[in-house]
């Protein structure tokens, strides 16, 4: 298999222009199969706007946007509006547009461990619940590109690491793409093979812990993200004399980030 047969989505030089500003600048990108990439940048960088070019939502103003022929996305948007007055269950939110046969319903549910919610209200669900619930939905389409769009937004810190070790199981089960925006690098980074920090250009890309020790994602995010980052990789790259002893410990101490959520 050639490189490009796992290439699903290829941006060339594309940019995009609202009212006479641009938005995104000569971004280039390439999604493939089986690797997650994070889009990171700070509020208003175009990190939606580029999600909404790969799923066809926006014509950008310029550059060339080739998709993989019958590409399959799954789509979590980052909010999702639904009339609280409108009885709902979880069942009944998976079947709107989609009428999945029960084995798959009930299978994608387990997957993301929220079987146990299928006859609850969809209003009452957590935050944490909610976005299982709609990783769910968007799984149930089977895709071979998964775009997931804060997936962890409100969501307590335990949560999110949950939610990311998550995503991280299904790319390892499904072997899909996935494309997420993130504001947190320190809390992606073991779910993460590519990083892009944006700010309107690409500023910097790569490995984590490249991008983190890029000047330009330093200016952007200040030190606080760096050193955060700093002390989460220091659990993977060392191994300590009490830890070479407790194997078992080091195994379960390198999937932890730092307590720290600060952006
Ligand atoms: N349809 C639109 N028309 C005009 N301006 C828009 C439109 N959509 C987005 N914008 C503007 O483009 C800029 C980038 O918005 P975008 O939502 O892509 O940023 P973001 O990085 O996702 O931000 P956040 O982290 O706050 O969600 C913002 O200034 C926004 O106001």
């Amino acid at each position: 298999m050639s490189s490009h047969d796992r290439d699903l989505v290829r941006l060339e030089d594309i940019s995009v222009r609202f009212a006479r500003e641009d938005v995104l600048s000569h971004v280039s990108l390439t999604l493939h199969d089986d690797c997650i990439t994070t889009l990171i940048g700070p509020n208003g960088a175009g990190k939606t706007t580029l999600v909404r070019v790969v799923l066809g939502l926006i014509s950008p103003s310029q550059g060339s946007l080739w998709r993989s022929p019958g590409l399959r996305v799954g789509y979590m948007p980052q909010k999702l509006h639904i009339d609280r007055t409108m009885p709902l269950t979880v069942k009944r939110f998976l079947n709107i547009g989609l009428k999945p046969d029960s084995t798959t319903l009930e299978t994608t549910l387990d997957q993301v461990g929220a079987r146990h919610l299928l006859q609850h209200s969809f209003h009452d669900l957590s935050g944490g619940e909610t976005q299982r619930v709609m990783l769910a939905r968007a799984l149930l389409r089977n895709p071979r590109l998964l775009v997931l769009d804060e997936p962890v937004q409100g969501v307590d810190v335990n949560g999110q690491t949950e939610l990311y070790q998550l995503i991280s199981a299904i790319r390892e089960q499904r072997k899909c793409g996935i494309l997420m925006i993130s504001h947190d690098l320190h809390l992606v980074m073991s779910a993460t093979d590519h990083v892009v920090c944006l700010n309107r250009h690409i500023c910097c890309s790569g490995h984590p812990e490249r991008v983190s020790n890029d000047p330009t994602f330093i200016e952007l995010f200040g030190r606080s993200q760096a050193q955060a980052f700093a002390l989460y990789n220091h659990h993977h790259d060392h191994r300590h004399d009490r830890l070479d002893a407790e194997p078992e410990l080091l195994k379960s101490d390198t999937r932890q980030p730092p307590e720290s959520t600060d952006a």
